[in-house]
């Protein structure tokens, strides 16, 4: 059995990640973390679900009061950062879905598990199809280096560009040598027209009601192209991810950044 914490349950990854280990037979949801209603049980509480479960606003105590495995954290950067902090301290293995940690975030972290030799998991993407793409383009790159990555949100994101993004394209670039894309006199006559560079790589975020999460990775070479897509319909479609992260963390001592690490 893997006792559960969930941090951020009344948000749309949340609702869906307190749903799944409900379902699952070997986890058992122990407490969820919310930013209000200290005290109260979820059934108690508009919009979570009605569970005999006890909903705490401070991680600190939450862990001090209850039997804790793994934290599912799906808030934000500076939350979920402060979260992994006080879960390894109290020998908890954080499993991280939440996006916008910094390069430096993850060392200091990947630091912090190693000495503690205590399992992390940090996942951009829990959707298979995402990880697939992400392991696709890198797979692309190494032939066609003139590569280019949209991708595509509901308007409620906070981070630009999406966590997902951000991975694809520190994966190609493990396999492609930094290259400057376009025209190399090429100016913007509208800032941000030619997005986000990263090494050379552009990347696009748009943001639109409706969107759910959805990344299309552009190649392009002399008379051909090349497009990869995923489309993430629902939050269901990240939900065997977390599951998967949640069972593999258990067996690891040392944090793990993205989920393209664990599926072969
Ligand atoms: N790894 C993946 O596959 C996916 C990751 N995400 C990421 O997950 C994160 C959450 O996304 P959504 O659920 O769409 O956002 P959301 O805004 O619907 O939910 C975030 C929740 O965190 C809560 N929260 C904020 N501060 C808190 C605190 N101190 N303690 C407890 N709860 C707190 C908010 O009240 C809110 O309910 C984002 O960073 C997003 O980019 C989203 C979808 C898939
Ligand atoms: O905020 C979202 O919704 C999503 N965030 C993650 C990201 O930033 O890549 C994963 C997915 O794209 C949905």
């Amino acid at each position: 059995m893997i006792n559960i914490v969930i941090a951020g349950p009344r948000g749309n990854m949340g609702k869906e990640a307190v749903r799944m280990v409900e379902k699952e037979e070997n986890f058992q949801l122990k407490a969820v973390v919310d930013r209000k209603y200290q005290g109260f049980l979820m059934k108690d509480v508009d919009g979570m679900e009605p569970l005999n479960v006890p909903v705490y606003e401070n991680m600190e105590i939450c862990f001090q009061e209850v039997t804790c495995d793994v934290l599912i954290d799906l808030t934000s950067p500076e939350v979920g950062k402060k979260h992994m902090l006080i879960a390894f301290n109290h020998g908890v293995r954080p499993v991280v879905g939440t996006t916008g940690f910094t390069d430096q975030d993850i060392e200091e972290l990947s630091k912090i598990a190693e000495e503690k030799k205590l399992g992390a998991i940090i996942a951009p993407n829990f959707a298979i199809g995402a990880i697939l793409l992400m392991k696709f383009s890198q797979m692309a790159a190494k032939y066609m280096k003139d590569v280019e990555i949209i991708e595509q949100h509901h308007d409620r994101k906070l981070d630009a560009p999406s966590g997902t993004a951000v991975k694809t394209a520190q994966m190609i670039s493990e396999v492609r040598e930094p290259k400057t894309q376009g025209h190399p006199e090429e100016s913007e006559q509208l800032k941000g027209a030619r997005g986000a560079d990263y090494q050379g790589m552009r990347i696009h975020s748009v943001r639109l009601p409706g969107l759910v999460a959805h990344q299309e990775v552009l190649f392009g070479g002399e008379g051909q192209s090349l497009k990869l897509r995923h489309d993430s319909f629902n939050r269901t479609s990240f939900m065997p991810g977390v599951k998967l992260a949640c069972e593999t963390v258990m067996k690891l001592n040392v944090l793990v950044y993205g989920l393209d690490q664990v599926i072969e």
